[in-house]
């Protein structure tokens, strides 16, 4: 299962938030502003103390009742005060933190558009579906919590400390003592935390992934009856994620006691100390009530650092595997010198259709030692011809049709068509010019209408869309319920693997293409079908220039020239009967019903 695993051990977790800068900075006036409201909420807290302060030294030791009653109606105040300022906090965040998280899907769904096929080849879907949604939800969170708290508290603590060692500084510094040991602990927590959250987001994305196999093939699943060994596979899997989350709980407790305990006891320390020296007359009541009042006021801010230091490693695992995505390279549009030739020079009958030259392939991800898939091809379809690429299994047929829509690059040589290098034609433009088919084909969940015209421009019309279907024999949608409207299943499921094929070839000659690029397209048709669909499809290939795999000899027969692949190179070129009787190979490969064919 492809994942890809960075390290996070020389991460820095504050340079790896601050790439969320191009995404928070259209919100940043709310933010700051929110940030501020926050300080002012949390800091009208700490007034709290002094006003206590003020009623014990004051009113209580004065025996004064009226006095009491303004003091407890000062803390009424600055308790609603506090809490009406935080109620604004969230008002200010809530909107805005759901368009980045909104924004930065988007982003990452219009990259994954715009990655090459050989991203795609690499990653695991679940490993991508877990970045666009549970990632982007921690980073949400984070935005909205952490980075905002963290500096609250901050700012709270600081302040807090201040006025405790303003009011007493021998109380202030042993209230400070455990400064030290705790952010030590943090430092170490930090590290520690970063790697085992790296460790769970990965898995996450590793369940997901094995989720969603078993669901689109729920089929095989169940045919072979293997719904017990992906359970037990799910299990092992979840168990894997639980042991990590565990131990990202046992960090979690770990700081929390340590970040709880050492300022519990070094409240405590203050608290005798602070009693020894009242009743030596040393310190006023007051003055302890006030000291203390402000400790325990800044036990919440202290004791939240432990989670929001967590939370804050997550996010920063998140940025770091929402980033991994962003910064793949997305195709570019046309490639270096040889842009600018799109308009080229008008064909000439030599250079004119679709050529290959000296092409060479090999997959990115293929050990360095395998010999290339396509070692030199040289191949010229002339405008308006139709040829066939029959070739054994595994020699290379499809990974050829994917090079003319540029899906794969080639590694050396160049494609051409009407004479023109295709990495100098706009991809857009490339893949309005060249159609496809392949063989397994691929539906989305929306009307078959939809998806037929999905081949075509913007133009296209409903009588265009007639003549596909008829073309591909396709007119059994009709009979849908709810006719091209129909909308078909996850993949078109719900349509048998025939109905889909034709779905396919529909989309691929919907268009008009020039140059139709097609993938073994008519394999799971029965045989009238097959022949209804080659007689249609000869019509519109009599001004397209084609290129068809194909496997049995009713499809080659669809074209006017066979090109034989074999060993990376095309080993033959000629009519299929000139190839039957000339290359064994050929023959070999067309032997089983093609006496039906002659
Ligand atoms: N994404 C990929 N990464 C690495 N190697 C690949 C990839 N896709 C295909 N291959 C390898 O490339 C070779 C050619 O595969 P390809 O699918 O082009 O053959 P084919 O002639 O179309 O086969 P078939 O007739 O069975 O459809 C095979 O050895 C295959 O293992």
């Amino acid at each position: 299962m492809p994942t890809t695993r960075a390290t996070t051990e020389d991460r820095s977790a504050v340079r790896t938030l601050l790439r969320l800068w191009p995404y928070v900075r259209p919100v940043r006036a709310r933010m700051c502003t929110a940030a501020l409201v926050a300080i002012v909420a949390s800091c009208t807290g700490l007034v709290i103390p002094l006003v206590l302060k003020w009623m014990v030294d004051g009113p209580v030791a004065d025996r004064d009742p009226s006095g009491v009653w303004l003091g407890a109606l000062y803390l009424l105040a600055l308790g609603v005060a506090e809490a009406v300022l935080f109620g604004i906090r969230r008002w200010l965040v809530a909107r805005p933190l759901s368009q980045v998280e909104a924004e930065m899907r988007a982003a990452l769904y219009r990259r994954l558009q715009r990655l090459p096929v050989a991203f795609h080849d690499r990653w695991a879907s679940g490993q991508l579906l877990s970045r666009a949604t549970t990632d982007l939800m921690l980073l949400r969170q984070f935005l909205a919590f952490p980075l905002t708290f963290l500096l609250v508290n901050g700012v709270t603590i600081v302040i807090g400390v201040a006025i405790m060692l303003v009011q007493d500084w021998v109380l202030g510094l042993v209230i400070l003592a455990p400064a030290i040991p705790v952010m030590w602990t943090c430092a170490v927590f930090e590290r520690r935390y970063a790697q085992v959250t790296r460790r769970a987001q990965d898995q996450v994305g590793d369940l997901t992934t094995v989720v969603e196999e078993s669901v689109l093939g729920i089929r095989i699943v169940k045919g072979f009856g293997r719904h017990r060994s992906q359970v037990r596979a799910f299990h092992e899997l979840a168990a894997v994620l639980r042991g990590t989350e565990l131990r990202k709980a046992r960090l979690l407790a770990v700081i929390w006691g340590v970040i709880v305990a050492l300022p519990e006891l070094a409240i405590g320390a203050a608290l005798v100390l602070g009693s020894v020296r009242v009743a030596d007359g040393g310190l006023s009541a007051g003055t302890l009530v006030a000291f203390l009042s402000t400790a325990l006021a800044l036990r919440w801010p202290v004791d939240s650092i432990g989670f929001l230091l967590a939370m804050s490693q997550e996010a920063a695992t998140a940025t770091e595997r929402y980033f991994e995505v962003m910064d793949e390279a997305p195709e570019t549009d046309t490639d270096g010198a040889a842009a600018g030739a799109a308009d080229g020079p008008p064909p000439t009958a030599a250079r004119a259709g679709l050529r290959f030259e000296g092409v060479r392939f090999r997959y990115p991800d293929a050990p360095p030692d395998a010999p290339p898939v396509l070692a030199h091809i040289d191949l010229h379809i002339h405008p308006g011809e139709s040829m066939a690429l029959v070739g054994a299994t595994g020699s290379g047929k499809t990974t050829l049709t994917a090079l003319v829509p540029r899906l794969h690059e080639v590694t050396a040589g160049r494609i051409t068509l009407d004479g023109v290098d295709i990495t100098a034609v706009p991809r857009e433009e490339l893949r309005a010019k060249v159609a496809v088919a392949f063989e397994e084909p691929t539906l989305f969940s929306a009307g078959v209408g939809e998806n037929v015209l999905m081949g075509a421009g913007d133009g296209a019309t409903a009588a265009d869309l007639d003549r596909a279907l008829a073309v591909a024999q396709a007119d059994f949608v009709h009979t849908l319920p709810q006719g091209t409207g129909t909308r078909v299943g996850e993949q078109g499921l719900s349509l048998s693997g025939g109905q889909r094929q034709r779905l396919a070839l529909a989309r691929a000659v919907v268009g008009r293409p020039r140059f139709l690029v097609l993938d073994d397209p008519l394999s799971a048709l029965d045989v009238h079908t097959e022949a209804a669909v080659e007689a249609a499809l000869r019509q519109v290939l009599a001004d397209t220039t084609a290129l068809i795999v194909a496997h049995r000899p009713s499809t080659v027969l669809l074209a006017d020239r066979v090109a034989l692949l074999s060993g990376g190179r095309i080993a033959a070129v000629g009519t299929h009967q000139e190839l039957l009787r000339t290359n064994p190979e050929y023959a070999y490969l067309m032997s089983g019903d093609e006496e039906d064919h002659r």
